[in-house]
Parts: structure tokens; C-alpha cells; sequence
């Protein structure tokens, strides 16, 4: 059977979280234990790109992820489906002329361009571009803050790449979720001289999920209560302050010390849960080093469900940031044209140990320069043939 297909596709950004999500106080509306912060990032470097389909004939709601077909029937990816049907259905009883589209089957088609289910946010990406690429097939006026709550449900830090800049995920009271959305912090202009370098450690698909990793600390971790209650309130108000004055000695020290915290709480588990390594100590090791002999935060680690490393830093340190990281791992994937070597600096400074650079070459194979991006774009690419098939 044929017949007209309806087509929208998006593009959405990644986000890397400065202020950790780490639990969640309701499993099945995806309700987080505190809130968090995070930093969208160029959607020119890494990106999830979805085409939303639907028409008559479709038989069944498909899912094709990297051109392999993937479940749908999971209660995460239901809750969004009808969310959103139910959306489209208030519009189109509002207007009968509207195709019945909230009736029609979906096929939706996306490609991340970056290894999936690897620690480098794919989910967050994936179930943002799939809420969007939704809302543009059923021309939604809901608002990005309105549709991070149904990208919540996906996964929980999809909800913060429904905009671009500096998001927050407020944890929100209600029981029922509908405060638990994001809203934007500042936007990229504001701060547009933010840069990230992502050292891929492991590409390869982690052992413990978040999903299961957050559960097993809320379920066991005694230091996990102390996070929530007092040091996560206090670090969200000073981090929204630090961004908003653009202050990135502040910034860097706080994304680096809750890092090291929602480790904490990952070992503090039972069993305990283990996502860094030992090339990732070797970065916080050498990043501590390199902060300390210039006596300011030059650059800021973290580190999310895996061992891969990014590196926060502003545009004006990057012959220092990415001079030493030249220096050390000179030959994996990633690097652009730029020389990165100072005629006033050495790459190396005083007191940093070359030695340690055979551990981040053996353990780094890839790094990806990229920097603060905008939200999900709409666009024209579309990834389905004329029988709403991937191409
Ligand atoms: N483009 C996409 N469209 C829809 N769903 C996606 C997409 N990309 C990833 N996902 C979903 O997210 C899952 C991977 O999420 P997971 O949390 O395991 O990894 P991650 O997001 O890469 O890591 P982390 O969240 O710890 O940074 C995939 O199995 C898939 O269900
Ligand atoms: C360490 C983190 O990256 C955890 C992300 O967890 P997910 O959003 O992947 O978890 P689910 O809600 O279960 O899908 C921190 C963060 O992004 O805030």
C-alpha cells in the first residue's frame, strides 16, 4: 500500500553536564533526585539527525538508529509517542481540516554522528532530536521548555539539549513531573568563547548504564543524600552566578569538583560502580598540574557514565590547553590544520611530566575539538525514500 507520507527532520546537539544528574526519585516519569547544569555543544562536531515520518499506511511505529531497526516498544520511547500524539490530537480537534496525522503509524529514522551508547551523551542527542523532529511533523506550538519535559521521559539528560547555550534541568516538586523541565541559563552569544576538547577513551558500549549506575547509588550510596540536600542546591546557584557573569575560574573549579563528586558517589555505591580509568586519572592528574603552575583554572575536566574526558576551556587559553594536549598525543584522530605551538610558551611547561603521555597515547584514540553550540535546527535532509523507508 501507498499513499502520502508526512516528513520533518531536525538536527540536535549534545549536551555534557557541569552539574551532574545522578538519580532519579521517580523511575517511570524519569524524575531526578537534584538538578543540573550542562553545556550544549556545536552540533558541527557532534549531532543526532532524525527525520520524523507518517502516513495511513504505515503498519506499526518504527525506529531505525544508524540504519538498524531498533525497538520502539520500551515504556521510554511510548511515554514521548504519546505525549505528543496527544498534542497533536488537541490541534487537530481544534481544526478538522488538519491531517489526522496523531492517527497515522511512525516511522522515524535517525543517525548519530558519533559512537552510540559510548558516555558521549547519545541518548541526551537522540530522544531531543526525536521530540523535535516529532513536534516539526505535527507543527507543535508547544515552547523548547515544553517539549524538554517529554524529552525527560527518553532520557533524562535529553531534556537539557532542547536548547542551545547554557541549560538548567530544574528537578521540579510535583509529582506528576510537569515542573521538571529545562530552561535555558544563557544563551551561546552570551558566552560564545567556550570551548571543549573530548579525549575518546572508550568508544565502545559501557558496562554499567546510567540508567542502572543512578539507581544502584540512590538505592545504597549513604554519601549520595549529602549531594542532593546540601551540596548540589548551593553548587547549582553558584554555577547559574559563574555563567552568567562569564566567570570561568569559578565554573571551571565547580565542574571539576562535582565531577569528582558523582565519581564519589558511583564508588560509594554497593556494588560499587566504576566509569573512569586509569588514562581518566591521568587527565585529571595532568589538568590539576597544569592549573596549579598557572595558578588559575586554565581548563576543566569531567567525566560522565565512561571513562572519556572533556575538557572545558575558553577560547583564549586554547595555544596552552591544546599546545600540551598536541604535545602529548600528537598522532590520534581529530586534530585540525592549526599548529597549537607558541613562540612565548612552551607546550610543555615546567613541571609537567612527558613520561605520563605514554599512557594518555596508549589510552586516547580520538579527540574532538568543538565549543558551545545553539538547539535543535530544523532542516531539509530527510533520511526516508518515497515508501518512508530509510534511504
Ligand atoms: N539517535 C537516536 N535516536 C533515538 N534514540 C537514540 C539515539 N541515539 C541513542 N539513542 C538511545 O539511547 C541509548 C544509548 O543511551 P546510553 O545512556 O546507554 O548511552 P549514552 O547516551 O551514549 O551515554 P551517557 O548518557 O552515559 O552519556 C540507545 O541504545 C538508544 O536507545
Ligand atoms: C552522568 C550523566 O551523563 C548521566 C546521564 O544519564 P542519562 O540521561 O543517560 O540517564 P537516563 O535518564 O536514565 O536515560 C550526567 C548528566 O548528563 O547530567
Amino acid at each position: 500500500m501507498t499513499g502520502k507520507i508526512y516528513s520533518a527532520s531536525t538536527t540536535a546537539p549534545v549536551n555534557i553536564a557541569t552539574l551532574k544528574y545522578w538519580g532519579k526519585r521517580d523511575t517511570k516519569l524519569n524524575l531526578p533526585t537534584n538538578s543540573s547544569i550542562s553545556v550544549t555543544l556545536s552540533q558541527d562536531d557532534l549531532r543526532t539527525l532524525t527525520t520524523a515520518c507518517a502516513a495511513e499506511f504505515f503498519e506499526s511505529d518504527k525506529l531505525w538508529l544508524n540504519g538498524k531497526e531498533e525497538s520502539v516498544h520500551g515504556p521510554r520511547f511510548l511515554a514521548c509517542f504519546n505525549e505528543l500524539r496527544a498534542l497533536r490530537k488537541i490541534r487537530e480537534d481544534a481544526n478538522p481540516e488538519l491531517p489526522a496525522l496523531s492517527k497515522y503509524h511512525m516511522h522515524i529514522v535517525s543517525e548519530n554522528n558519533f559512537p552510540t551508547a559510548a558516555g558521549l551523551a547519545s541518548s541526551a542527542a537522540g530522544f531531543a532530536a526525536f521530540v523535535q523532529a516529532v513536534a516539526n511533523l505535527y507543527e507543535l506550538p508547544q515552547s523548547p521548555e515544553e517539549l524538554s519535559r517529554i524529552a525527560r521521559q527518553g532520557s533524562g539528560s535529553a531534556c537539557r539539549s532542547l536548547f542551545g547555550g547554557y541549560v538548567a534541568w530544574e528537578m521540579g516538586q510535583e509529582a506528576d513531573g510537569s515542573d521538571s523541565r529545562a530552561v535555558q541559563i544563557a544563551t551561546q552569544e552570551a558566552w560564545p568563547d567556550m570551548k571543549a576538547a573530548i579525549l575518546v577513551i572508550s568508544a565502545s558500549k559501557k558496562e554499567t548504564s546510567s540508567t542502572v549506575g543512578m539507581q544502584t547509588t540512590v538505592n545504597t550510596s549513604t554519601l549520595f543524600k549529602y549531594r542532593t540536600d546540601v551540596v548540589v542546591p548551593q553548587r547549582f546557584k553558584e554555577m547559574s552566578e559563574a555563567i552568567v557573569n562569564k566567570d570561568f575560574e569559578t565554573f571551571g573549579k565547580l565542574t571539576m569538583i562535582d565531577s569528582n563528586q558523582f565519581h564519589a558517589v558511583c564508588l560509594d555505591s554497593s556494588p560499587p560502580v566504576f566509569y573512569m580509568n586509569d588514562t581518566s586519572r591521568l587527565v585529571i592528574g595532568l589538568i590539576e598540574k597544569v592549573n596549579k603552575i598557572y595558578g588559575r583554572v586554565v581548563a576543566a575536566y569531567t567525566f560522565d557514565a565512561g571513562p572519556n574526558s572533556v575538557l572545558y576551556y575558553l577560547e583564549k587559553d586554547e595555544l596552552i590547553v591544546l599546545g600540551l594536549l598536541k604535545a602529548a598525543i600528537p598522532d590520534v584522530d581529530g586534530w585540525d590544520k592549526k599548529s597549537y605551538t607558541s613562540s612565548i610558551a612552551p607546550a610543555v611547561p615546567d613541571g609537567v611530566d612527558p613520561c605520563s603521555f605514554e599512557v594518555l597515547k596508549e589510552g586516547v584514540s580520538r579527540i574532538i575539538l568543538t565549543g558551545v553550540g545553539p538547539g535543535p535546527r530544523k532542516t531539509d535532509e530527510v533520511l526516508i525514500d518515497g515508501n518512508g523507508l530509510p534511504k
